[in-house]
């Protein structure tokens, strides 16, 4: 906090900031601690009055700002989430109420409605804002809020890349991928073995895909540094030795580093007139008025492209890999759906499109997966205007939490939620706007193809090898946001 003070101090530029930082430049170590203090103590003091006012002139929905400075800051990203929400749904009961989190006044929303109306006011009530974490291990610039490339036609990489996430380039451009990464995997991590524990294979199967897919790779490359840049997202920014956000920080600037090396040796390569292979070569082939892509623009598009795949996609897999294996009745409900499918098809290829969208219950599983065990608990936005929701006042620049999980577990919506049930996302479908894992409206998830593509694709590969079950059904979870499995998920394993 106190960095984060006097980097603020630093950087403006009024007289009396000046005058702060020559006196605090003038004085011991020991006076500029006292110094802080104070500063912080009358910084707080400012925060109490302002938000009194701000409370009392608007018809702001229920809430508390929580503690000066830090609001609930901790609550929100150390506590479990759903508990999070829980709380505060039960003390103010409804689906919204303001809070402070990372230092902004913010209303959180969720529900049907909500889901509604932030998706459809895209660009018109509310903008996306990014926390300080994600601006600086994504080089977004404070201000930018990073309208969707195809909207604004400013530059071809990343609708390049994008275009390839659509159903016909996946299976075209990565189904040929796909299906060698998957059979080396599966001979060097799980043929002959009797038990194997399923969340470091499955991180180890997405690694290895990302960094083939997106950078060309064939052997896997940052595997610590990806996982502390996702984790280190729901971190507080306060950069001190050791922290989350200093550790996901130092990730963040060795990816980019070496990201942006493998994009000049393509450069240099294509500059030779060699023929360059691969996504990376494809985008950064491509020329904007004669030149090739900032190496820094594509180097930012490929590392988020990086972390909203590589995790996530390992986290479901892992929690649905471990359902399965718990519940007979949902194994031979897959095993029947994909035996038509393997014979046609053989087990070893990877399955184009059409196939996978044949395989609906398998896709109802991975549903009734992310329905339990989110990967994507929500997403920031900003009031552009005074926002007027449900009678409540949402003051122009205050930032809207986004809940895309809040309801997830509610039985008015989801009965019995805490019994993991495929057949809920069978043939009828669950109310609009009552679940939506990838968002919705214009920012929502481009990836939710590639998603079920990889992750259908890799049940079917398991499913048609091995029949498996959980040895520790009960294994707790771990993490406050985004769920992980503590122990890894150890299986025993049955080669068919
Ligand atoms: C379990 C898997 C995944 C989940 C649950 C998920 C969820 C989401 C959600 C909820 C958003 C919208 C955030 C918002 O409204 O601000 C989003 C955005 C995004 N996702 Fe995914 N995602 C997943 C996998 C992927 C994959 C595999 C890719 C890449 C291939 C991807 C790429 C992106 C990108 C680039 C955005 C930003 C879109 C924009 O800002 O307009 N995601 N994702």
């Amino acid at each position: 906090m106190f960095s984060d003070l006097w980097a603020s101090i630093k950087s403006t530029s009024t007289p009396v900031s000046s005058m702060l930082r020559t006196l605090y430049l003038e004085m011991d170590p020991s006076m500029q601690a006292l110094f802080l203090t104070l500063i912080t103590l009358i910084a707080s003091l400012y925060v109490l009055c302002k938000r009194k006012t701000l409370v009392g002139t608007k018809a702001l929905p229920p809430g508390t700002f929580g503690w000066p400075l830090v609001g609930e800051t901790f609550q929100f990203l150390f506590n479990n989430v759903d508990h999070f929400l829980q709380v505060r749904h039960k003390k103010y009961s409804s689906e919204t109420f303001y809070t402070n989190i990372m230092g902004e006044p913010t209303v959180v929303l969720c529900g049907p409605g909500a889901n509604k109306f932030v998706s459809t006011n895209e660009s018109k009530l509310v903008k996306v804002w990014y926390m300080k974490t994600q601006r600086r291990f994504f080089d977004i610039p404070e201000h930018t809020h990073a309208a969707k490339p195809k909207q604004q036609g400013v530059s071809s990489a990343p609708v390049k890349i994008l275009g390839i996430l659509k159903p016909e380039g996946l299976s075209s451009y990565m189904g040929s991928k796909i299906g060698s990464i998957m059979h080396q995997h599966f001979m060097s991590h799980w043929e002959g073995k009797t038990e194997v524990k399923v969340y470091p294979l499955v991180k180890a199967f997405s690694l290895r895909l990302v960094c083939q897919f997106y950078l060309d790779l064939d052997q896997p490359k940052f595997a610590t540094e990806l996982e502390s840049m996702y984790f280190g997202i729901y971190s507080v920014p306060v950069n001190f030795p050791g922290s989350t956000y200093s550790r996901a920080l130092k990730a963040a600037a060795a990816i980019r580093k070496e990201i942006q090396f493998i994009i000049k040796e393509k450069i240099d390569a294509l500059k030779k007139g060699q023929v360059v292979d691969g996504l990376l070569a494809h985008v950064v082939g491509a020329e904007q008025g004669g030149k090739y892509v900032p190496r820094l623009e594509i180097s930012n598009v490929i590392m988020g492209l990086m972390n909203s795949t590589h995790i996530p996609i390992a986290i479901t897999l892992a929690f649905m890999i471990k359902n399965i294996g718990q519940r007979p009745d949902i194994y031979h409900k897959i095993i029947s759906e994909h035996a038509d499918i393997t014979k046609s098809k053989g087990s070893s290829t990877a399955l184009d499109w059409d196939s996978i969208l044949k395989l609906k219950y398998t896709w109802a599983v991975a549903q009734e997966t992310m329905r339990l065990y989110p990967t994507a608990p929500g997403a920031f936005r900003e009031a552009i205007t005074d926002i007027t929701y449900e009678g409540f006042t949402i003051p122009k620049g205050w930032k809207i939490y986004w809940s895309l999980i809040g309801i997830n577990k509610n039985p008015n919506y989801f009965p019995e939620p805490e019994s993991f049930d495929p057949s809920r996302f069978e043939g009828h479908f669950h109310a609009p706007y009552t679940w939506i894992p990838f968002g919705a409206g214009p920012r929502s998830c481009p990836g939710k193809d590639c998603t079920r593509f990889v992750i259908i694709n890799f049940i079917h590969i398991l499913i048609t090898k091995f029949k498996w079950e959980a040895i520790f059904p009960d294994e707790k979870i771990s993490g406050s946001l985004v769920p992980v499995p503590a122990e890894g998920i150890s299986i025993r394993l049955h080669h068919l």
